[in-house]
């Protein structure tokens, strides 16, 4: 696993105090500062039933009683099997599992257990490391990479109880997606969440949407926690053993014109047990320019809803702003449009 972060993550300078971490580069900041905050993991290693003042979510954004699991069965299971044969009844569940919920989860797809396993595997080993030792993995302020927390931009805001280490990997000359992203970056984000003693007052991870082209996510197998805004309600995305969940995100919303949506969702806290989630993203190069593709601005959707952004300024953008929901996504919004 360490050989795998040092791959990729380089090594930062840190300079920690007690269990805050900085990190300084020498390279020109690349990406708006994220303040420093304290690691959660830590926290709760040191008391397990403290919840700080940061934490605590006001009352209307704090995780319900109301249990909405009975609409979680309706969130679509795509066999990735049956859309590469040409099944047109799978094609049919895909296209409306984007427009209607911008999420689904995706079985038959190929990817062996042992490699999903060994995933996991790697991504409990580094954070079960010392602080100091994933310190030196330490995100810089003006940086996604690296172990830490990124979207801090003001003192007073609550704080997800979660800690993250955030790779951006590889770029794929993919010859399907290439055309539109001309070349694709692919980002890793393995979520760690500590157990929470007051799980019903905090949030794992901010209502957001992400500002990738599609998201893939593998969750643990057996522990709830990722919920999905669906007409106004929370619906939690029960585990299913080896599936994965998959995302649409801000990019394909852009260019499908707001056809296919990326959705709000969040993750909520769980009172006994640690979650870990794996995070795939895949985003356009940085010079890519988006807007809503021509052929989707049609008759039945004939108002162009979104401006052409050059994805890394889109990026860049909402990394300037706490995570709240789609507000990041108005950088794009054609003037006019709520
Ligand atoms: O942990 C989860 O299930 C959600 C994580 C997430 O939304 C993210 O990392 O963007
Ligand atoms: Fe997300």
């Amino acid at each position: 696993m360490s050989d795998m972060v040092s791959k990729t993550v380089s090594r930062q300078s840190t300079n920690m105090s007690s269990n805050e971490t900085f990190a300084e580069t020498e390279e020109a900041p690349t990406y708006a500062p994220s303040i420093p905050v304290p690691n959660v993991q830590e926290l709760v290693r040191e008391d397990p039933l403290q919840v700080p003042q940061r934490y605590v979510r006001d009352q209307e954004d704090r995780p319900k009683d109301t249990d909405m699991s009975h609409l979680s069965s309706l969130i679509p299971v795509i066999d990735l099997s049956l859309l590469l044969m040409g099944n047109e009844d799978e094609l049919n569940k895909l296209d409306l599992a984007c427009q209607e919920w911008g999420f689904f989860q995706v079985v038959n797809h190929g990817v062996t257990n042992e490699l999903l396993q060994k995933m996991k595997d790697s991504a409990a080993e580094f954070f079960d490391l010392p602080l100091e030792e994933k310190n030196k993995y330490a995100m810089p302020s003006n940086d996604i990479h690296g172990y830490g927390h990124a979207y801090v931009v003001s003192e007073d805001q609550i704080l997800d109880w979660s800690d993250a280490l955030i790779l951006l990997i590889m770029g794929m000359e993919k010859e399907a997606l290439l055309k539109l992203h001309k070349q694709l970056v692919h980002g890793y984000r393995m979520n760690y969440y500590p157990p929470c003693s007051k799980p019903d007052q905090v949030l794992g991870v901010s209502p957001h949407s992400d500002t990738s082209t599609i998201t893939i996510l593998m969750q643990d197998d057996y522990i709830c926690g990722l919920q999905i805004q669906h007409k106004e309600e929370w619906v939690p995305v029960n585990p299913i053993p080896n599936a994965l969940v998959v995302n649409v995100g801000d990019v394909i919303e852009i260019l499908s014109n707001g056809k296919y949506k990326s959705i709000n969702h969040r993750a909520v806290a769980n009172p006994e047990k640690a979650r870990m989630s794996y995070v795939s993203f895949l985003v356009p190069h940085d010079e890519v320019e988006i807007e809503p593709l021509d052929h989707m601005v049609n008759p039945q959707n004939p108002q162009k809803i979104y401006n052409k952004v050059k994805y890394g300024e889109y990026l860049r953008n909402s990394m300037k702003m706490k995570m709240e929901g789609k507000a990041h996504t108005k950088m794009a919004k054609i003037d006019t449009i709520a």
